[in-house]
């Protein structure tokens, strides 16, 4: 048995608004690897998780998991899979502890294996002390802790986690990912995880695709994707949209043609080194006497990227359409 996870110009439109989720997406998990799924709200995460835990079909394309194909052999997949979603069907009158060994018993667990799995769990996700107390009364962050607990009683191969931290605050997000790294490292587990935070992606994957639109826009570690952006973004604004398109032109010329896109008033530029390049950008435009009315420098954030790539695509759909 392999965790992998294979994925073959997988699609889903859903009938209800013809809404096209996911377009043609293809990408490969290998076994053992921290695999995250970026994107920001509607990108299409949701839906691909579910068409890989089976819940929903595909209306493309094709997808192994563990070796099995997720609409030829559902329930062969299910075997090897742990799945928190976003919404999870907890009995809010259950406590923690009834409620893992509940899911132990729907795993075959004898009575005793399902107390002893409970209380190893309920150690690693630090719910012991409000294990007795019924969930209804357990905040957004012991929600969370618990629906982990819950997908790792048959130590799954794999686990599929769709924003298992979203809403919680930093400390309960520390000990999620802690044990995240623990389970990837340790057990081997494969962990397919979507996430809306760069920060979690590149803190926890080995790998990270950017999906936006339904489509996958840029795959790769996050050194290699942090590269590709830069790891600076001075932002910078003018007077008037005609001397932005000026600084553009003139910065693109005397610097080795930089990386500068004009976005919604401003001009941004990726840079490796912001604080070493902003003061030569800043001599160039000096020099032509082009002033700069405000002057921001930042690290790229998820909406960055997503502007950068984004609007790389159009211009390239642009070029090839001219051709
Ligand atoms: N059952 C459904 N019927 C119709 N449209 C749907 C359905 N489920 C999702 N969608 C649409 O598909 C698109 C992708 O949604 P999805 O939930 O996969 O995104 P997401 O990346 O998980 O977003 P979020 O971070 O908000 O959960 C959205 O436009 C959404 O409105």
């Amino acid at each position: 048995m392999n965790g992998r996870i294979e994925v073959r110009n997988l699609s889903k439109t859903f009938k209800k608004g013809n809404v096209k989720a996911v377009k043609d997406v293809s990408f490969d998990v290998k076994d053992g690897e921290f695999f995250a799924f970026l994107g920001p709200n509607g990108a299409g995460k949701s839906t691909t998780v579910q068409i890989l835990t089976t819940l929903i079909n595909a209306t493309g394309g094709k997808a192994m998991v563990a070796g099995h194909d997720v609409i030829k052999e559902p329930e062969k997949v299910r075997k090897y899979i742990g799945v928190a979603l976003q919404e999870t069907g907890v009995d809010p009158d259950l406590t923690g502890r009834e409620m893992i060994e509940l899911q132990a018993n729907i795993f075959g667990f004898s009575k005793q294996g399902a107390k002893t799995r409970a209380d190893e769990l309920l150690g690693i996700v630090q719910l012991e002390e409000s294990a007795d107390r019924r969930i209804g009364n357990y905040s957004g962050g012991m929600r969370r802790r618990l629906d982990l607990a819950l997908t790792l009683v048959n130590e799954p191969k794999i686990l599929f986690l769709d924003e298992p931290t979203t809403g919680l605050d930093p400390s309960n997000r520390m000990a999620i990912w802690k044990e995240l790294r623990r389970l990837n490292q340790e057990n081997g587990t494969t962990i397919f995880l979507t996430t809306q935070y760069l920060e979690e992606a590149d803190s926890l994957a080995n790998r990270i695709s950017i999906i936006n639109n339904g489509e996958i826009v840029a795959t790769g570690t996050p050194k290699e994707l942090k590269a590709q952006i830069g790891n600076d973004l001075i932002a910078m604004t003018f007077h008037s949209e005609e001397e932005e398109k000026i600084a553009e032109q003139l910065l693109k010329s005397e610097t080795n043609d930089i990386d500068a896109i004009r976005q919604n008033g401003k001009l941004n530029i990726y840079v490796d080194d912001g604080t070493k390049q902003l003061l030569e950008l800043i001599r160039i435009l000096d020099q032509h006497q082009i002033e700069v009315d405000t002057v921001n420098l930042s690290s790229p954030t998820l909406d960055d990227i997503f502007l950068k790539i984004t609007s790389e695509q159009k211009v390239e759909g642009e070029r090839s359409y001219g051709e």
